[in-house]
């Protein structure tokens, strides 16, 4: 049997960061900068004020109480035109550039909120209130680096920054299908011997969450010439392909079938617990990276998170690894299978103790969806006492 660490090194040295690609700033959260973001302009832009209150000069409330008149009012977006001369102030609201001659803001709750003349009450120190030019980013400045993943906060200072396009690393666009002629799509009624499908939601869904567009090819029965054809029609809009089903041992092994004559896809046992058949290699003119996963249903998604998520990583440009985990303390005794890696399904508390669920069986997705983490227990750990400090990936 293969290692479960040989499997993902294989798999990390074929896929490849897919090429950069200019998009439109909507169509930008969730990938990753292949260029490096300057701003063109200082921000602020201009000096403004913190404040809704008055621009004043800082010598002239010095000793307040003071009465001044004032020149009018100074909106944010105004031009700011103005001219603060002595023993004269302005309105001016938060955001608005600072008025020629004023080096201070007042802020109304310091004064009578007067607007034909003002009296004020405390003084206020030259640059009170004030935001400065270039205080934020200078011009010229690198306010994001490439390789960086673009969030909410990324986005926002690429749009603060002037752009409207950006040269990203795209999120990677992932067909899976599913194999099987047991399978019924969910809404319709079942048939004796059929169960409803439920891999490609699952897969579908993984895979957005880690960064990637899911589409479903739906559902291809158990023969590899039709599951060559939908094959051949998912690959044009397909960065890489999932499927699930159809590789281990059995009669109607539809993927292993059609995919093992082509020599680009290995199939293997990996020594791990769900999970154990596994496909992986490239297909097509383009060398698409496809995974050949397990059909039971606990196989298929925790093969996705130790293999396809890192690998998804990767096709984004960003550091790919191993599943990260977190340390935490057994709740009660565990039991694992001599030489092969387990994963077992488990809730993690926020105590630091880890709970197995009821329900270790590949095909127990009740028992997966109540859980939250996986436990990892080495191959050569056949059983853990209560309190063993265990390693579990957090769901
Ligand atoms: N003689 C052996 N039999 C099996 C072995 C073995 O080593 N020797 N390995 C077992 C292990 S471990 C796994 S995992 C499964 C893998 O099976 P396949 O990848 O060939 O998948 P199928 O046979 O198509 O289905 C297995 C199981 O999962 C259900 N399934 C499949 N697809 C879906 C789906 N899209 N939604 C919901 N459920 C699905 C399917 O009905 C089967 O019950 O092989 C073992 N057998
Ligand atoms: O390896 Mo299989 O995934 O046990 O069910
Ligand atoms: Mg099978």
């Amino acid at each position: 049997m293969r290692s479960v660490d040989d499997h993902l090194a294989d798999i990390l040295l074929t896929v490849r960061a897919l090429a950069p690609l200019e998009v439109d700033l909507e169509q930008a959260l969730g990938t990753t900068l292949a260029e490096e973001v300057t701003s063109p302009v200082p921000l602020p832009p201009f000096d403004n004020s913190a404040m809704d209150g008055y621009a004043v000069r800082a010598e002239d409330v010095r000793q307040p109480p003071v009465t001044l008149p004032v020149l009018g009012d100074i909106a944010a977006g105004d031009d700011g035109r103005l001219t603060v001369g002595p023993g004269t102030v302005t309105r001016i609201m938060t955001g608005a550039p600072m008025p020629e001659g004023a080096d201070a803001v007042v802020p109304v709750e310091w004064t009578d909120g007067g607007t034909a003349q003002v009296t004020i009450d405390r003084p206020a120190p030259p640059g009170n209130a004030i935001r400065r030019a270039g205080e934020d980013v200078r011009a010229g400045e690198v306010v994001l680096p490439a390789g960086t993943l673009i969030g909410p906060a990324q986005l926002g200072i690429l749009a603060g920054v002037g752009r409207r396009r950006v040269l990203v690393r795209p999120r990677p666009r992932v067909v899976v299908i599913s194999t099987g002629a047991e399978l019924a799509e969910p809404g319709t009624p079942l048939a004796p011997g059929q169960i409803w499908e439920s891999n490609s939601y699952t897969l579908v869904a993984a895979v957005r969450e880690a960064g990637g567009d899911g589409y479903r090819a739906g559902v291809v029965a158990d023969d590899a010439r039709l599951f060559l054809d939908q094959l051949d029609a998912q690959l044009l809009r397909a960065d890489a392909v999932i499927t699930s089903g159809g590789v281990s041992m059995g009669a109607y092994e539809p993927v292993k079938e059609a995919l093992g004559p082509l020599g680009t896809v290995r199939f293997d046992r990996v020594a791990m617990q769900p999970g154990m058949p596994q496909g992986f290699g490239v297909v097509g003119e383009d060398q698409i990276p496809i995974f050949a996963l397990p059909g039971n249903p606990v196989s298929s998604f925790v093969s996705f998170m130790l293999f396809v998520r890192p690998a998804l990583r990767k096709m984004r440009g960003l550091p790919a690894g191993p599943a990260p985990t977190v340390r935490a303390l057994t709740a009660s005794p565990l039991r694992s299978p001599q030489g092969r890696r387990s994963y077992l399904r488990a809730v993690l508390a926020a105590d630091g103790t880890v709970t197995p669920v009821r329900g270790q069986g590949s095909h127990q997705l009740a028992a997966l969806a109540a859980a939250n983490a996986l436990i990892v227990i080495s191959e050569d750990v056949t059983e853990l006492p209560e309190g063993a400090t265990v390693e579990v990936i957090p769901l």
